[in-house]
């Protein structure tokens, strides 16, 4: 999905981000203290009374991709993504957007970073329930100060490109969960942010319905490019969305990566446990399973493209009966055989020579 590159300057930059909940005075203290920093969360409870939500977090978040914050309950993920807006206020560190320092913007700066830059989708959005759907989203207009007559038109188009075309006359309570989400997410688009920020918006729908809207915000992505940073707590929702993945836990991100990257090297025991029932083979790739083409392997077999899953390899080769090439712009990567594609769906290691995972 993501089609930026590195060097392109990141929409939110963090660094060094800390927040404490607590006593003023002493959560201030901690995030320069060295004894501090060493501690569990649960000790820093008992030693200083503070809750250290946010432990010294850095990251960028890239124009035109799916960030995903990912971890269990109180790991820290609602905090830190409204640390991004000063919905909550960090307590250390440097955050920007675009460039901006956000910790120095006013409160008429902010208010405008919240409207038009960084609008929030919540798990409930707080609908007005005696207004019809198309004037729940025209209300998203109107906070914008746009007129009437264009916040009609405007507003339709929204609810058509939600999915809710025909059910504009309808008022919340009338609606399912997944249609009351699409209203809230219209509203949220009526602002034309540069970055949509979802806390877990489908955490409380049901499994078919979570699926459909995930496959909503995946095309409106697809459709638009628009920044997204997504909280969820559920693995194979982050894995479905995001280009990129931050694993938090007890406040630190203990690894960023590809949903590949987390799967196939993940940094620590606890990530490995994290991901030890993901299907791999739907998550990685022919990057991972391949190997140097030998003499002449270069030349034949069919053609995939770096991105294709080894699942999806797994029945072009079972086809063609023999080895396939990683094709990228016409340059011959490397090929996947049985062998390679069948080691990483036994979660073996690579073998030297063999793709990336370690
Ligand atoms: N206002 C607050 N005062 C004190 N502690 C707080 C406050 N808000 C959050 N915390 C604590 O900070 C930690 C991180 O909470 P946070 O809500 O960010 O986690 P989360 O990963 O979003 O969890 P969930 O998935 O349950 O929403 C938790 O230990 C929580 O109890």
């Amino acid at each position: 999905m993501n089609t930026t590159t590195p060097a392109e300057a990141p929409v939110f930059a963090v660094d060094g981000l800390w927040k404490v909940f607590g006593p003023e005075k002493a959560a201030a203290r901690v995030p320069g203290s060295a004894d501090a920093t060493g501690l569990s969360a649960t000790e820093l409870r008992e030693r200083t009374g503070c809750t250290a939500a946010v432990r010294d977090v850095t990251f960028d978040v890239r124009k035109g991709e799916v960030f995903v914050v990912m971890g269990l309950s109180g790991s820290g993920k609602s905090t830190l993504v409204r640390c991004l807006t000063r919905l909550i206020e960090p307590t250390a560190g440097s955050l920007s957007i675009d460039g901006e320092d956000v910790l120095a913007m006013d409160a008429g700066r902010l208010r405008a970073l919240r409207r038009h830059r960084a609008a929030m989708v919540f798990q409930h959005f707080g609908l007005l329930p005696h207004r019809t759907v198309l004037d729940n989203v025209a209300y998203g207009l109107e906070i914008q100060g746009v007129g009437r007559g264009d916040r009609r038109d405007r507003a339709a188009e929204l609810v058509a490109k939600v999915g809710l075309e025909g059910l504009e006359e309808r008022r919340p309570g009338q609606l399912s969960g997944g249609q009351q989400q699409r209203v809230g997410l219209a509203r949220a688009l009526a602002a034309d942010p540069e970055v949509l920020l979802f806390d877990e918006p489908f955490s409380a729908l049901d499994p078919l319905i979570r699926r459909e809207m995930q496959e909503e915000v995946a095309r409106l992505h697809h459709e638009e490019g628009r920044t997204m940073v997504f909280i969820t707590h559920d693995l194979a929702e982050a894995l479905r969305l995001g280009d990129r993945i931050a694993l938090m836990r007890d406040g630190r991100i203990v690894q960023l990566g590809t949903p590949e990257e987390i799967v196939g090297s993940p940094a620590d025991d606890y990530v490995r446990d994290f991901v030890r029932d993901v299907p791999r083979e739907q998550v990685l790739t022919v990057r991972t399973a391949m190997r140097p083409a030998a003499a002449g392997e270069a030349e034949r077999g069919p053609a995939l493209a770096p991105a294709t899953t080894v699942v999806e390899a797994i029945e072009a080769v079972a086809r063609s009966g023999g080895p396939a090439r990683v094709v990228d712009h016409g340059r011959c990567l490397g090929v996947v055989d049985d062998a390679g594609l069948l080691a990483v769906v036994a979660g073996l290691p690579a073998t030297p020579g063999r793709g990336v995972a370690a």
